[in-house]
């Protein structure tokens, strides 16, 4: 599927997969940028892009960073909508207790996963059907022991 995209920031790359067959296509940071321990930033990736009707971009954390690092994004996954035509931009958060983390222009620091979407018409009822799971939740069918 083509995709409209606009560099804002000309000697950024693209975001790129980086396999065939991957779902996420990394973005890059278009700024250096160091979070402290616990702290967030929203970070500029120097594309815009047009997506068609139908479809949604997620933002997600890429889990290299996170295993490594302990950097996340606070809203993930961010949500980018067809009308968007705004620069993306990346909520990162440094999870970890002690160690800052550096990022460099050009470093890949998320994925794109682009997806349809269905768009719901809200019917109201008074009552909804049954369901075999009703109305648990929130481990009601059980978890693990910590060791
Ligand atoms: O991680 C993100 C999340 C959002 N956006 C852009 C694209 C999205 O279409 C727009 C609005 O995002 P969202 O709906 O999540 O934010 P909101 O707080 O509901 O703002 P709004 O009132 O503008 O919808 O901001 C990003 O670039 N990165
Ligand atoms: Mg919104």
């Amino acid at each position: 599927m083509d995709v409209q995209i606009v560099r804002l920031d000309p000697d950024l790359p693209l975001p790129a997969y980086a396999h065939p067959g991957d779902a996420g296509a990394d973005l890059h940071s278009s700024v250096d940028v160091t979070l402290a321990p616990g702290e967030r930033a929203l970070v500029p990736t120097g594309v815009a892009l047009a997506l068609p009707d139908g479809f949604v971009a997620l933002i997600h954390p890429r889990s290299g960073l996170a295993v490594r690092h302990g950097l996340s994004i606070v809203n993930t996954p961010g949500t980018v909508d067809a009308g968007y035509r705004g620069e993306i931009k990346v909520l990162l958060v440094n999870h970890d207790r002690q160690a800052p983390v550096s990022l460099s222009r050009g470093d890949r620091i998320a994925q794109l996963v682009i997806q349809r979407f269905e768009r719901a018409r809200f019917v109201e009822v008074a009552t909804l059907p049954d369901s075999a799971r009703g109305d648990g939740g929130y481990g009601s069918t059980g978890g693990f022991t910590p060791a």
